[in-house]
């Protein structure tokens, strides 16, 4: 009983629909029409589910799918004919051409983005028509192919279509299942939300896309094959109709896009109504008609579906305790309202509040003991930088630049980080720092220069290859997938190219429990089910770091991480940073929270119009008449008659 409680609702019901399925044909075992009904039901929700994987999952619109399902019914008809073989025997040849194909046009086609996929998956639709119509040696052109009849009594001529098409769409559900339980999933999932990130984050976007179209190509060619037989015709313009892709796009919307049983159910709707339409309503163009209608009312008043808009009216009525771990992994309960985490507090400044705590009041200096300042923390970590011997080179920015039209964002800049150092880039708005950190990351190519990472040239690699070198970056404004769970936000970036961590369980498994300790370390492990964008703007930052040490980085960028992060939360994370410098991660950080610099970085280098103006330990920085001049100001100015300023840390970080 316990164990049958633990499987979700959805998967429940799905299981007793699916019996009653099963079952139906036994007990209606003489009535073709409504099985005929039903069997193109489960046509149309291989087809709907299938195209989920790239369109719904991965966010690239297909409006040209029908061309698989036309594809395998063409593979497996001349085959059978030229073989003599019954068609259902090769009926899995019909994915096979249907992978082929996609993968051939995925790897031209996906290697741009939007639009320009959607009207190209139109056209590849018509074009298989017309090469259809013209291979006439092959397939016999606008007269179509005639297949032999099936096997068995015309009794019950439906009964096994029926089961061989329900058969297919359990397979075609449960692999859309797998998938999206992998970190391929989570990965798909990354490049519909925000792709640019999802390449950042190791996740090789133009193979997944390719991987993904394929994938969601197998089962429809398949389908194709056994369709073909369940006809005995084939002919060009009923293989490679526009409505039949049209007809899976609505299914798929009004179900649910990108959720696992909503293109079933709406296949279910969409078949059901255009059945009735045909019946009462006098044909095909009443069933036009209603799709396009359906299809409007569908984008105006449940823009995500049926089923989620369903979970959602649930969810508002029967809100649900979340399940999570503190920072020392013990396991509890949290309802779902609590807001701050309720983990072991590890102050990164002194007198820092816990979280919930008023702020206590700073503490009277002992007497002949004054209050720490701002200064005297600079000087020691001078003091204490001059003992650290420097490392090797890991980064090594050579003469890079960057220009936008006619403005020089970035101007022949030179810079290198040192192994084992946090390394701080600051500077004045606007001076270039987060385009550098483009240049590196490879968000955006240099016009000129050289970039250098751990003794490889890598300012020609893609995104993700560097990713998976070991460099990683936050960025100034989060870019979390903010749909997504916080865990699988963790669980999603790729420190490899291996096809067996492509595949590797985003929900269970080593990455999986990976992630959950990931979580617990910034302390945000009971988030972990929560959708990411619920998260505060500094939580959000801290599951963003969580999210880059799972490329097990070398190198992570942190573009402003204290950028409207609260002092409670900017201690947790300074202290994560600093744990982490400490087990070797080297870090280069760009920040305006200059007390903040001064403490947690060693060297800083100063950027001005594009190019660094000067290097050094952070007492030396602070005291550089060049870099007062040019950022710092004049409060930042030691003047003789002065007393020193009483900036104490805390201060400082608010
Ligand atoms: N994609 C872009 N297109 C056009 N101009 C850009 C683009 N990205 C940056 N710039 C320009 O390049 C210059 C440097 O911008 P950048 O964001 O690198 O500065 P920054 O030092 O990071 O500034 P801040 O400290 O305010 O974040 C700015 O003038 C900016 O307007």
């Amino acid at each position: 009983m316990t164990r049958l409680r633990a499987i979700p609702r959805a998967h429940l019901a799905a299981a007793l629909v699916l019996v009653a399925l099963l079952v139906y044909p036994v007990v209606n075992p003489w009535q073709p029409y409504p099985q005929a009904v039903m069997l193109l039901g489960f046509l149309l929700a291989i087809q709907a589910s299938s195209w989920n994987i790239i369109s719904g999952y991965a966010g690239y619109i297909s409006l040209g799918h029908s061309m698989f399902l036309g594809l395998g019914s063409y593979t497996v008809g001349i085959l059978a004919l030229q073989w003599g073989i019954n068609p259902l025997w090769i009926a899995p040849l019909g994915g096979v051409t249907a992978v082929v194909v996609a993968m051939l046009i995925g790897s031209v086609v996906l290697r741009t983005r939007g639009h320009a996929f959607v009207i190209i998956t139109i056209a590849m639709l018509l074009a298989a028509q017309i090469l259809a119509i013209n291979s006439r040696g092959l397939t016999h052109g606008s007269d179509g192919i005639t297949l032999e009849l099936p096997f068995w009594s015309r009794d019950f001529q439906n009964i096994p279509f029926y089961y061989l098409f329900l058969g297919l769409l359990v397979l075609t559900v449960l692999f859309s299942a797998w998938l999206r339980r992998t970190k391929f999933g989570t990965g798909l999932v990354a490049i519909r939300e925000d792709e640019g990130k999802a390449a950042s984050i190791g996740v090789d976007t133009t193979r997944f896309k390719i991987v993904g179209y394929a994938a969601s190509a197998f089962f429809i060619g398949a389908a194709g094959g056994v369709y073909s037989y369940y006809l005995t015709f084939i002919n060009p313009v009923g293989s490679f109709t526009i409505l039949g892709s049209v007809t899976i796009v609505l299914a798929a919307l009004a179900g649910g896009r990108g959720t696992l049983y909503g293109p079933v159910v709406g296949a279910f709707l969409v078949q059901l109504a255009g059945e009735a339409a045909t019946v009462y309503g006098g044909g095909t163009q009443s069933r036009v008609l209603l799709f396009g209608l359906a299809l409007m009312l569908v984008v105006l008043f449940v823009p995500k579906g049926i089923l989620p808009a369903l979970q959602a009216w649930w969810l508002r009525r029967h809100p649900a305790d979340v399940e999570y771990t503190d920072q020392a992994g013990a396991l509890g309960r949290a309802p779902s309202t609590a807001h701050e985490p309720a983990t072991a507090h590890v102050p990164a400044f002194a007198h820092e509040p816990a979280p919930g705590q008023d702020p206590a009041p700073a503490p009277e200096p002992a007497p002949g003991q004054g209050v720490v300042t701002v200064r005297e923390r600079a000087l020691e970590r001078a003091e204490a930088a001059g003992r650290v011997a420097p490392g090797e080179v890991l980064l090594d920015v050579r003469g890079v630049s960057k220009t936008f039209g006619g403005l020089i964002a970035v101007d022949g800049a030179g810079l290198t980080v040192r192994k084992g150092s946090v390394t701080a880039l600051i500077g004045p708005n606007g001076s270039g720092k987060t385009t550098l950190f483009n240049l590196v990351t490879g968000g955006m190519a240099a016009d000129a220069g050289e970039i250098w990472f751990d003794g490889e040239r890598i300012d020609a690699m893609r995104p993700w290859r560097r990713g998976h070198l070991g460099l990683g970056r936050t960025y100034q404004v989060t870019r979390l997938f903010k749909e997504m769970t916080v865990q699988e936000n963790v669980v999603a970036p790729l420190p490899d190219s291996r096809w067996r961590t492509m595949f590797a369980g985003a929900v269970s498994g080593h990455e999986a429990a990976r992630a959950r300790e990931l979580l617990d370390i910034v302390g945000l492990g009971r988030f972990a089910g929560q959708r990411a964008g619920s998260l505060s703007y500094g939580q959000q930052k801290l599951v963003e770091l969580a999210q880059v040490l799972m490329l097990r980085p070398k190198l992570i960028l942190l573009d402003e991480p204290a950028g409207g992060v609260n002092p409670s939360l900017l201690g947790r994370l300074t202290e994560v940073i600093r744990e982490l410098n400490r087990g070797g991660v080297t870090f280069l950080v760009v920040e305006h929270n200059i007390p903040l610099v001064l403490e947690l970085c060693d060297p800083v280098v100063v950027f001005s119009r594009g190019r660094p103006i000067a290097e050094g330990p952070p007492a030396t920085i602070r005291e550089d008449p060049v870099v007062l001049d040019a950022y710092l100001g004049d409060d930042w100015r030691p003047a003789p008659d002065d007393p020193p300023r009483d900036v104490t840390t805390r201060e400082a970080v608010q």
